[in-house]
């Protein structure tokens, strides 16, 4: 009796399960587009076929967009990961992007943010970028003042400052012709812009030897390489010693973080009676904060630590693929060299840039920029840094129309602005999607472009509070280095050049590359090999 009673009971419970995975796999989201899914596996093996298609490491983006090119690409695509992660929906159209961003009556601050969690040492689980609502709301509204337009311009000469041993470095690799990485150089010099802007300290992050770098630089970049390995999505307990890194670095960036906190805390109020009071963003948040909870310290160093990380990756790499890009357009690039001449006159030295932009009309020069603007806007489309991903629970009833009118409800789903296929749409951008044209940006050109259909820098309520920083950042050290060097990319990326040395073209008109230089995940979007470049002084250098 005991064994058919058994059988009976296990068949029941096959075919349960059966039934369930059938509806999960094939029934409950058969209505977004999506490459076949299979029973056992949902989306899990092909996404595993497209990544062996590239280079493993390759950004999951890339892969995204060629799967979404396979699907006839359509305004979104449906993943199905699960068990290994929730359900994914790559949303490819700006108009949806939009729908997915902005506030509505379901959701006054827009939709609530995927799980940050496993980000938890580095930003900590207080960070502006995971909260929602009103918890957002008052974070938002404490920290804005640090990144308002009006005291934007007051922070030209930290800027300017910090740049010199970053022009120290390259001049010294120009004297050399070594060839060398220039994202960690970029990566150093944003970290130390940002270090004094948020917290008014030194980071001396600047060193070619990392062991001469600052406690805190070394520690955070420690903290950075355990996500390296492209194992941010796993749960904790399947890379338990990463884990456990993680755990003992954060705690010792917590310690330093907050113990300057207390420091700030302290010399703000002994600076109270005089007119020297610091400008950056810790001491406005804190403004006339009477007294020091563990509560506000420990919310403070949150939301540090997140400055810190979005502060300085994203412009770092920024600021490479602009000069990379400038390097294999040399008419893009007269056009800056000529804007600065004509803004800041042609003594290209650094004391002369420097001096020039510290005059009481710096702030207004660097923002007619425009062509330079323009070259920074057309670098972020092509090589987005970071994107947003929002996930609501089931049953809320969160939908989205498509420009041909049809309704999704993506509820239950992670939602993922994929910056890298929007900002590369043919039917925005037309046959030059893939090309770098910064006139596209000019006033006329500029014209025909939806505005949401550039969000490099996301849109609605939770955009991102740096980018008008970083914009600024970013034209100033373009405006030191633009003039002063010819770059040359090598390796991966770098033109196949002709008999004479001219870089050569295919039929399209576009650069012949030896190998594509591509990115991959750390975090944020990097290329892979940190944009290894030689570098020598411009002909007109000065
Ligand atoms: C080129 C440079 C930058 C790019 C491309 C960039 C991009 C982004 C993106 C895409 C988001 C939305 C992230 C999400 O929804 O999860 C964001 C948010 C954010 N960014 Fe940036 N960022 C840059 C520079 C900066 C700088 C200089 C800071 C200064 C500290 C900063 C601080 C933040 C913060 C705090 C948020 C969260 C905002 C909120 O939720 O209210 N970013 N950034």
């Amino acid at each position: 009796m005991f064994w058919p009673v058994l059988l009976a009971f296990l068949f029941v419970l096959a075919t349960y399960f059966y039934v369930k995975l059938n509806h999960k796999r094939f029934s409950q989201y058969a209505s977004l587009p999506q490459l076949p899914p299979t029973l056992l596996w949902g989306h899990l093996k092909t996404m595993n076929e497209y990544i062996q298609r590239g280079e493993p490491d390759r950004h999951p983006d890339m892969n995204f967009s060629d799967m979404h090119n396979a699907l006839g690409r359509p305004p979104l695509m449906f993943i199905d990961l699960r068990p290994v992660s929730h359900p994914i929906v790559v949303i490819a159209n700006h108009e949806i992007a939009e729908q997915v961003s902005k506030a509505s009556s379901l959701f006054p601050t827009s939709l609530p943010k995927g799980s940050l969690k496993q980000f938890e040492h580095l930003i900590g689980l207080a960070s502006i970028l995971g909260s929602h609502g009103d918890e957002w709301k008052t974070l938002r509204k404490r920290f804005g003042p640090g990144f308002a337009p009006q005291h934007l311009g007051t922070l030209l000469p930290c800027i300017l400052d910090k740049t010199l041993p970053f022009i120290s470095h390259l001049d010294r690799f120009a004297h050399t012709q070594e060839e060398f990485p220039l994202v960690p150089l970029a990566v150093n010099l944003t970290f130390d812009i940002i270090g004094s802007i948020i917290m008014d300290v030194e980071l001396d992050a600047q060193h070619m030897d990392s062991s001469n770098q600052g406690e805190l630089v070394r520690l955070f970049s420690e903290l950075l390489t355990t996500y390296n390995d492209d194992k941010a999505d796993y749960p904790w307990w399947s890379t338990p010693m990463t884990s456990i890194k993680r755990r003992r670095l954060g705690k010792r960036i917590n310690m330093l973080i907050k113990a300057i906190i207390h420091r700030k805390f302290d010399e703000q109020r002994k600076e109270l009676a005089t007119s020297d009071k610091s400008r950056s963003v810790l001491a406005l948040s804190l403004g006339d904060t009477k007294a020091l909870s563990q509560e506000l310290v420990d919310e403070t160093c949150d939301q540090l630590k997140t400055f810190l990380l979005a502060g300085h990756d994203t412009t770092g790499v920024t600021l490479a693929w602009v000069f990379y890009e400038l390097s294999l357009r040399p008419s893009a690039l007269a056009a800056v060299r000529a804007e600065l001449d004509s803004l800041l006159g042609t003594d290209s030295s650094p004391e002369a840039v420097r001096d020039r932009l510290l005059e009481p009309d710096g702030a207004a020069l660097v923002q007619k920029m425009t062509y330079i603007s323009a070259v920074i806007k057309e670098t972020l489309r092509l090589h987005p840094p970071a994107a947003t991903a929002r996930l609501t629970e089931h049953g809320t009833g969160f939908s989205v129309r498509t420009p041909e009118g049809q309704e999704y409800c993506l509820d239950g789903v992670t939602i993922y602005n994929c910056e890298a296929i929007i900002h590369r749409d043919p039917s925005v951008y037309g046959d030059s999607a893939n090309s770098f044209v910064p006139e596209r940006w000019l006033a006329e050109g500029a014209r025909g472009i939806p505005a949401s259909a550039w969000r490099p820098f996301e849109r609605g309520p939770r955009n991102c509070i740096g980018q008008e920083f970083a914009n600024i950042e970013v034209r100033v050290i373009i405006a030191y280095a633009a003039r002063r060097y010819d770059f040359t990319k090598v390796g991966l990326g770098e033109v196949t050049r002709d008999g004479d040395g001219q870089p050569m073209k295919d039929p399209d008109g576009n650069y012949e590359f030896k190998s594509p230089l591509y990115n991959t995940r750390q975090v944020t979007s990097k290329p892979v090999d940190g944009m290894r470049v030689k570098v020598k002084m411009a002909a007109k250098a000065t």
